[in-house]
């Protein structure tokens, strides 16, 4: 057992929480998602605290068993920097066949998809969405609504997260608000 002295500060810098046996909540807030935006001087008037989502997890195997199951919950708060909707961080899976389930609970979303060539397109999220990410497909959600989009995911215990490809290169297509509606761009 870890000393609390040193396992709670760490929880606070990653923005990691256990708020369960195997239950993780990850919180990221605006200066967690200094990649994301095109709008740079958008962006950095805006509050760093200012949280954009909440992820809560459970964990039944450990990370990396192959043939077990992880299953999220993500709770997206709704806002624009500039003109583009608070969006998740996005990635690929480290191992990258890997597919994944994802399915809209509340609100209204876009679930944005890139494959490994580049093609962006993007399906709309709503209440009873069902979405099947395949394998070697970069995945981020953006709310497009004025109220908390709430989603679960569903992802293989072995799949991993790979957000350096998006960090450094982003997704080909961007989604913003023009006349009001949303458009990747
Ligand atoms: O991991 P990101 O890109 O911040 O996005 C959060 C969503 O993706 C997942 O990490 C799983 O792919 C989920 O836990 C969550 O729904
Ligand atoms: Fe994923």
């Amino acid at each position: 057992m870890e000393d609390a002295l040193i396992f709670l500060p760490k929880l606070i810098f990653t923005g990691k929480e256990l708020i369960g046996e195997n239950v993780e909540r990850i919180t990221r807030r605006m200066g967690d998602l200094r990649d994301v935006f095109e709008d740079k001087a958008a962006f950095e008037v805006m509050d760093p605290n200012l949280i954009a989502y909440h992820v809560s997890s459970i964990f039944p195997v450990k990370e990396g068993t192959p043939g077990g199951l992880f299953m999220g919950i993500t709770y997206l708060m709704p806002g624009k920097v500039g003109d583009e909707y608070f969006m998740t961080k996005g990635h690929f899976h480290s191992n990258i066949d890997r597919a994944e389930f994802y399915w809209g609970v509340e609100g209204e979303g876009m679930l944005i998809l890139m494959n490994e060539a580049r093609d962006v397109w993007a399906e709309r999220m709503y209440p009873g969405s069902l979405h099947y990410i395949p394998g070697g497909i970069a995945h981020r959600v953006a709310n497009v609504g004025n109220s908390i989009l709430t989603f679960a995911a569903s992802w293989p215990s072995d799949a991993g997260h790979n957000y350096g490809i998006i960090a450094r290169e982003g997704f080909a297509r961007r989604l913003k608000e023009v006349n009001g509606k949303p458009e990747l761009i």
